[in-house]
């Protein structure tokens, strides 16, 4: 799993914060799998002490069933069908559900997160079930789950997650990008790994982390894992269908169609399905804490599909020597003559690259888009849009800058060269073809590709590399501004912000207050009872005194027993009426250090910055003045100074 995952990366991550995990009676599940020897009936037993996971699981078994047969009613029976992996992904997902239906990331729309992610785990719930694949039983967890690593990200980075989401603005390349960079890891990787570590199958993690570039994957194999991010990328684009706004739509109903196509599916049949969807959507919405969200009505009707139909043909067998030499690579070849276009075919499927076709210029464009050929061979003259008209506009796209081109030209004069090469392609081709001028051109075509994968690769190991030394730094900075025992800014920090706050005050000619606290006799209380519970005093109290003060005060631990507190837009009349509160506040709560129970107090010394002062030290001079008049009061008290 680890050539899928960076898993140093993510344990870093699960470190830093709480990720989502299993709760209750779901934990309970997950251990016992752990086990391997658990029985079925010892599960029904487990599961039994939920009667609405008993109801889910039900449920999920009869979806699961081929249509005709006896749905499913006893909970044991329901276990059977489902299997002993499916049922703890499955109360995974419903323990999540409920237990993360809301937290602390503003600009995370928890609800909309889970209702999209019922959506998706009915469809691939669906879709699997046609298919007929193997992992029908794990279809609903797995679509449920496929998403997970946003709520993992919105979990354990809420402050900056937020940040991420309103800077990304609903895109979803630019949201990955973002997250790359705040975290060195995107949603969908963190999705993955936190798949694998609660023990999914390899190729359900591996379709899970592709599946949102599913439209972009090459014509290709039928393997399991392929099939499955195939199928999962619909799901997702149809929960992107039913989510999306009006405008939204019918881009992700395009998408839908053209993954459906990939699967060899007619219009008709996503439509069908679609409806399936929405009539299950009933039932689950009414059993999972989800908003009932009444989905919109798909559209699919039929429309070409953009790629060239599947390939190889089966009449052309590779090469039988070593491994083939195209080594994969993508080409897509543009002609209107069907014959060269079957001959180029041939020869490429021959030389082991995968090969798409189009008929004119225009198709080639929207091919190249979809399926972003390595390299393309060109007819010269075709209708509409012809060769180099074709090169010039891909050359003006992010994508068609790294394509290799060959045009396929029947003149080879000096000023129609110079033209092709002006137009950007990257080399010509005269017909009629010959099969080892064809492998030559290909072969330095090869060299120039595997030169731009590797600095991609490079750049994109830079780039990695980069945002994990951002993240640290940023992890270091934060740890140099906090104090270790009460987790509260320090001196260093407090010493900056008074310093922006009396700038921000100064140009805005707005009231800045700021108070000196300190512990009442700390220094007894460490020498009768010792640094370990004189340590819980420091806390408790810190934790008293933020508890009484306003949101937008910033409270620092600055010394031994003392805190600077900032506050900002307070005048001294403010400031004393909060000081008074806090002091109160602190000697009505008794500290409990293990059986102890304490009294403590505090002396506070108020000020507020007047038009005089030169700078914050001499409003922090006049705060001490201040803390040392309430001291020789007698403590327990708050003064101010002058
Ligand atoms: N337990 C503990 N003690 C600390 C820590 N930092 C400083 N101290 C102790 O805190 C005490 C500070 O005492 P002072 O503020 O000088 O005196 P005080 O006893 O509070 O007297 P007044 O402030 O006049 O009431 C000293 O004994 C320090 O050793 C800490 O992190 N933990």
């Amino acid at each position: 799993m680890n050539d899928l995952i960076d898993t140093r990366r993510f344990e870093e991550i699960k470190a830093a914060g709480e990720l989502p995990s299993p709760k209750g009676i779901a934990l309970s599940i997950a251990r016992m799998s752990q086990r391997g020897d658990a029985s079925l009936a010892e599960l029904a037993r487990l599961v039994q002490g939920d009667p609405a996971l008993v109801g889910r699981l039900v449920r999920a078994a009869n979806g699961s069933l081929a249509s005709g047969a006896r749905p499913v009613v006893a909970l044991r029976d329901a276990l059977a069908v489902l299997g002993m992996a499916a049922v703890r992904n499955l109360a995974l997902g419903f323990s999540l559900i409920s237990s993360s239906g809301e937290g602390l990331c503003r600009s995370f729309p928890y609800a909309r997160f889970w209702t999209g992610s019922v959506i998706r785990a009915i469809a691939m719930q669906k879709i699997l079930m046609r298919l007929r694949t193997a992992g029908v039983e794990e279809s609903f967890s797995v679509g449920l789950l496929a998403g997970i690593g946003a709520l993992g990200l919105a979990s354990v980075f809420p402050a900056q997650y937020s940040r991420v989401l309103d800077e990304a603005r609903g895109d979803p390349v630019a949201l990955l990008d973002l997250e790359r960079q705040a975290f060195a890891m995107s949603h969908v990787e963190l999705s993955a790994a936190m798949l694998a570590d609660w023990g999914m199958p390899r190729f359900f993690v591996a379709a899970v982390l592709r599946h949102e570039g599913a439209l972009t994957l090459p014509a290709e194999d039928g393997s399991r894992e392929y099939g499955l991010t195939l199928a999962l990328g619909l799901a997702r684009a149809i929960e992107t269908a039913c989510m999306a706004d009006d405008a939204g739509r019918s881009e992700a109903v395009d998408a839908a169609k053209a993954l459906a196509a990939r699967m060899e599916w007619v219009p008709e049949q996503v439509s069908a399905l679609c409806e399936d969807v929405a009539a299950d959507w009933k039932d689950w919405s009414a059993m999972l804490p989800v908003d009932a969200y009444a989905l919109p009505n798909l559209s699919m009707s039929a429309e070409p599909e953009t790629l060239a139909p599947p390939q190889p043909p089966a009449a052309f067998p590779s090469a039988a020597n070593d491994a083939p030499a195209g080594d994969g690579l993508r080409v897509l070849v543009v002609d209107d003559d069907a014959a060269t276009r079957l001959t180029l075919q041939t020869l490429l499927v021959r030389g082991g690259y995968r090969v798409a076709t189009a008929e004119d210029g225009v198709r080639g464009m929207e091919c190249a888009l979809e399926f972003q050929p390595h390299i393309m061979v060109v007819d010269w003259v075709m209708p509409q849009m012809n060769g180099l008209e074709l090169a010039r506009t891909l050359r003006q796209t992010r994508m068609g800058r790294s394509i290799y081109i060959i045009v396929l030209t029947s003149h080879e004069e000096d000023a129609r060269l110079v033209e092709a090469f002006e137009s950007g392609v990257d080399d010509y081709m005269v017909k009629p073809l010959r099969p080892r001028v064809l492998e030559a051109r290909l072969r330095a075509a090869q060299r120039l590709v595997r030169m731009q994968r590797e600095l991609e690769t490079e750049r994109e190991e830079i780039r990695r590399y980069a945002a994990e030394l951002g993240v640290s730094n940023r992890r270091l900075q934060e740890v140099s501004m906090t104090d270790a025992l009460t987790g509260f800014p320090n001196r260093r920090y407090a010493m900056e912000r008074i310093a922006q706050e009396w700038a921000i005050a100064q140009r805005s000619n707005r009231s800045l207050s700021c108070m000196l606290i300190d512990v009442d006799h700390f220094r007894q209380i460490n020498e009768t009872y010792g640094r370990d519970v004189a340590d819980q005093v420091l806390e408790q109290t810190a934790r008293a005194i933020r508890a009484c003060m306003r949101t937008q005060d910033v409270v620092c631990r600055t010394g031994g027993d003392e805190f600077l507190i900032i506050c900002p837009d307070t005048d001294l009349q403010q400031a004393l009426a909060c000081a008074q509160r806090v002091g109160a506040g602190v000697a009505a709560v008794p500290v409990q250090a293990g059986r102890l129970r304490l009294k403590s107090s505090i002396s506070v010394g108020v000020a507020e910055r007047l038009p005089a002062m030169p700078d914050a030290d001499a409003l922090l001079t006049l705060a001490d003045q201040a803390l040392l008049a309430a001291k020789k009061a007698g403590r327990n008290c708050v003064r101010t100074a002058g």
